[in-house]
């Protein structure tokens, strides 16, 4: 039912001069649920999510926040809402706890066992005394999230909460958003990574130059993946190769370096490789190349995913 949509975003369009960051994009994020707007580089995510936060106005398209706008409610549509757009700011000289306490005083103060809560939440109870300055990036967004619960929100917005953390701290902020999940706050992310938002959202937003390249649920978007892909290097590639033409199901080419590229549907590539077994050809690497969601995303987006890896 529309009127319990945490954002109900429709047609919204933004220009900057002659670009359009943001083209006809709707949005219905269910209350409860976590959602994803993907994109890469330059796809207009953050614009969009600035739009939510009355940061920059849409020149077209209506946004409703649990069924408040900016036309008619004005600030009050933030009311519930709470996040950051790209990374947040902190005293550096202060610690953890005195920096969310400092934040607590703009709204009169937060109750120290609010603090606590809220810091064993993000999982920064043992480093709550230490100075911010010392903090690794990925305990700095926790603390941004941290710092967002003060106001107890019932929508939190993060704006690629995981840039810029390593493999641990991607790690993390999934198993965080998913703690955020099951106490029924809604989440709305941006994400240039597929893998970072397959896991925890249940529907997500694909953007593509400014556009909507696909938007729906992640099993929709499971089901038009394809296959997954190996890279293979064999004693006998050539041999590799023929056995793999007379395999059902199975396509294999030379790969960019060394070695062979197969995809095939899981059950089928199992087959080939008894078959290579059979047929004495000894494997020697047999690892995965992008999974089949990343690939799709990369196909939606038109995008070429050694630049993406290098941005
Ligand atoms: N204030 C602005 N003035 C002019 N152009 C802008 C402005 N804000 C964004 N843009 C442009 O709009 C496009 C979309 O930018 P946006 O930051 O929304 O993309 P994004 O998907 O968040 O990308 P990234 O992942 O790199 O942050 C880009 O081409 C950007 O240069």
């Amino acid at each position: 039912m529309d009127s319990e949509l945490a954002v109900d975003a429709v047609g919204v369009t933004k220009t900057f001069g002659s670009l359009c960051a943001v083209d006809d994009v709707t949005v219905k994020v269910e209350a409860g649920e976590v959602y994803g707007v993907l994109g890469p580089n330059g796809a207009g995510k953050t614009t969009f999510l600035r739009m939510l936060f009355g940061l920059v106005r849409p020149d077209s398209g209506t946004i409703r926040i649990f069924d408040r706008s900016w036309a008619a409610d004005g600030v009050a549509t933030l009311d519930g809402v709470a996040g950051f757009i790209e990374s947040p700011a902190f005293y550096p000289y202060l610690t953890g706890r005195q920096n969310l306490e400092g934040l607590g005083l703009l709204d009169g103060g937060v109750r120290r066992d609010r603090v606590d809560e809220i810091l064993e939440l993000v999982d920064l109870t043992d480093r709550a005394g230490d100075a911010v300055g010392g903090y690794s990036y990925g305990m700095r967004q926790r603390l941004g999230v941290a710092a967002s619960l003060i106001r107890e929100p019932r929508l939190l917005v993060l704006d690629e909460p995981a840039n810029g953390l390593d493999p641990a701290g991607i790690r993390d902020m999934r198993a965080l958003v998913r703690r955020l999940a099951a106490r029924g706050l809604t989440v709305l992310l941006s994400s240039h990574h597929m893998d970072e938002v397959e896991e925890i959202c249940d529907n997500v937003t694909i953007m593509r130059q400014g556009g909507v390249a696909f938007h729906g649920a992640i099993a929709e978007l499971r089901a038009m993946a394809p296959d997954p892909g190996y890279a293979l290097s064999t004693t006998a590639d050539d041999r590799a190769l023929e056995i793999a033409a007379a395999t059902p199901g199975i396509a294999a080419v030379h790969g960019p370096g060394t070695g062979l590229v197969v995809t095939g549907p899981a059950h089928e590539v199992s087959s080939y490789v008894s078959a290579l077994v059979r047929a004495e050809v000894r494997l020697l690497a047999f690892t995965p190349t992008r999974t089949p969601l990343e690939q799709l995303f990369f196909m939606l987006t038109d995008t070429d995913p050694q630049e993406a890896e290098a941005a």
